[in-house]
């Protein structure tokens, strides 16, 4: 049973404010990379902040299944026992990545070259999403791939004996398809080279600097050389900006909200949010800049203050894609028109992400019109207030979780559905929003019924 077809909702009550100091958990992204890297790695890996959730937790157990021996996590610590690069066994069985298409796109590239065949499954959300985008360049690079006609899952990886290098202009901006790339060359003869049409997020290319791969970049274009070694390295995994974001979205729109949100990964390919807040005036301090595991962190003071409404700049919208159900809120509140454009990509993440919060603002009294490539949102303005009501998650974490921070901005309750899979990336979300002041309790369905 995939998590969203168990039945939880969230109930808020309206108004409060975020108060207090809070570490969320640790980034997902780096989460997946450091379980891929790791188990490739010659030697140990100690990870620390590891993130428990559940699409971290579905790439842990697609290694399991391949023979990697891990002890944890316990408490975000993770020790992975790496086999090298050629080290993986056959699974046996198709590996099931639940709801998350970083593992899956990721994976397809990691497992094109292996000597043994695999198949990669997930859940209804994941088996809608478009996978041709790996499917195409991976076969440009020797992979053999079964996929349904439209290119989506189950994924079948066929054995072969060499992958060869390409250089791959990259039609959409994405970290996914330029990793699954990047690690299908690690086993390809010559050089792989991704060029990308917009900055995104690079901690693929980090990490395996951090294990002693050599990687390249020029300008827009990273290349890699097959053949090399990964090295163990001690990993500690930052506080997810992309779960932070919920609560610098909250704070910004609670009046009477003061909240630090601690050790915050501030690589600068995921700030769109602390970007585009602060355009629209949000008042977020940046304190105790440092560095943590190779990757930039700091403490992120959040005051509530008087947002406006602003055209989105394009350059911002890789830097901040999950960010954008969070941002809608930001928007509702705000004074004025924001408008985003560019950003179709959201229309095939985990829901539409398009459609589902214009559904869902229009259920609490925004007018928010869908475009195909982004919305247009009129604010209600520093006095405006929600309405409150009952709005659909459609099983996607990041719906379920913005529209639990909008009561806070709200005149009556609100009931969010179907957000079960809020565990996909934040454990405990409901314990530690509670923990900082947001009203909020989780119905599961049996009390429903009940
Ligand atoms: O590489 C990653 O870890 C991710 C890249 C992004 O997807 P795309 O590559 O599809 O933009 C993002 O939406 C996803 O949550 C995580
Ligand atoms: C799109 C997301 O993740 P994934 O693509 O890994 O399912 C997300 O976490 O918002």
């Amino acid at each position: 049973m995939t998590a969203s077809a168990q039945s939880l909702s969230f109930e808020l009550a309206p108004g409060g404010a975020l108060r207090g100091e809070l570490r969320v958990p640790g980034d997902k992204s780096i989460s997946h990379r450091a379980v891929m890297l790791a188990a490739l790695a010659e030697g140990t890996t100690e990870i620390d902040g590891f993130l428990e959730g559940a699409d971290s937790l579905a790439t842990l157990a697609a290694f399991r299944a391949m023979g990697v021996a891990a002890e944890g996590p316990s408490a975000g610590r993770l020790q992975v026992h790496g086999v090298g690069l050629h080290g993986l066994n056959d699974p046996g069985r198709a590996l099931d990545l639940g709801n998350s298409g970083t593992s899956m796109r990721l994976l397809s590239g990691l497992l094109a070259g292996q000597r043994f065949a695999t198949t990669l499954i997930g859940d209804a959300s994941l088996s809608r999403r478009p996978m041709g985008r790996v499917i195409e360049p991976l076969r440009q690079m020797g992979a053999h791939i079964e996929a349904t006609p439209e290119g989506r899952a189950p994924l079948g990886l066929l054995p072969v004996e060499r992958l060869q290098g390409i250089d791959y202009p990259l039609p959409v901006a994405s970290a996914q398809v330029k990793s699954s790339l990047l690690l299908a060359g690690l086993y390809a003869q010559g050089e792989t080279c991704v060029s990308e049409p917009a900055p995104t997020r690079d901690h693929t290319e980090r990490m395996l600097g951090a294990f002693g791969y050599s990687v390249r970049r020029a300008g827009n274009r990273v290349c890699l050389s097959g053949g090399g070694r990964l090295v163990a390295a001690p990993l500690s995994i930052p506080a997810d900006v992309s779960s932070a974001a919920f609560f610098l979205v909250g704070a910004s729109i609670a009046p009477g909200s003061d909240l630090t949100l601690t050790q915050v990964g501030m690589n600068p390919t995921r700030l769109g949010v602390v970007n585009i807040l602060r355009q629209m005036g949000a008042d977020i301090a940046i304190e105790r800049p440092r560095e943590l595991g190779g990757e930039p962190v700091a403490d992120l003071r959040v005051r509530a203050a008087p947002l406006h409404g602003i055209a989105i700049p394009q350059e911002q919208v890789p830097l901040a894609i999950d960010e954008f159900p969070a941002l809608f809120i930001a928007a509702a509140c705000a004074d004025g028109e924001t408008l985003l454009s560019g950003a179709s990509e959201l229309r095939v993440k985990e829901s539409d992400r398009i459609q589902v919060m214009a559904d869902g603002l229009a259920a609490l009294g925004v007018e928010a019109e869908p475009r195909p490539d982004g919305m247009r949102i009129r604010g209600l303005g520093a006095a405006g207030l929600l309405g409150g009501g009952e709005v659909e998650a459609h099983g996607d974490h990041r719906i379920a979780m913005a529209f639990a921070i909008s009561a806070l901005r709200a005149a009556a309750p609100i009931r969010v559905e179907d957000c079960a899979n809020v565990e996909t990336s934040f454990p405990d979300f409901v314990g530690l929003a509670a923990a900082v002041g947001l009203p909020i309790t989780e119905l599961r369905d049996v009390e429903r019924q009940a």
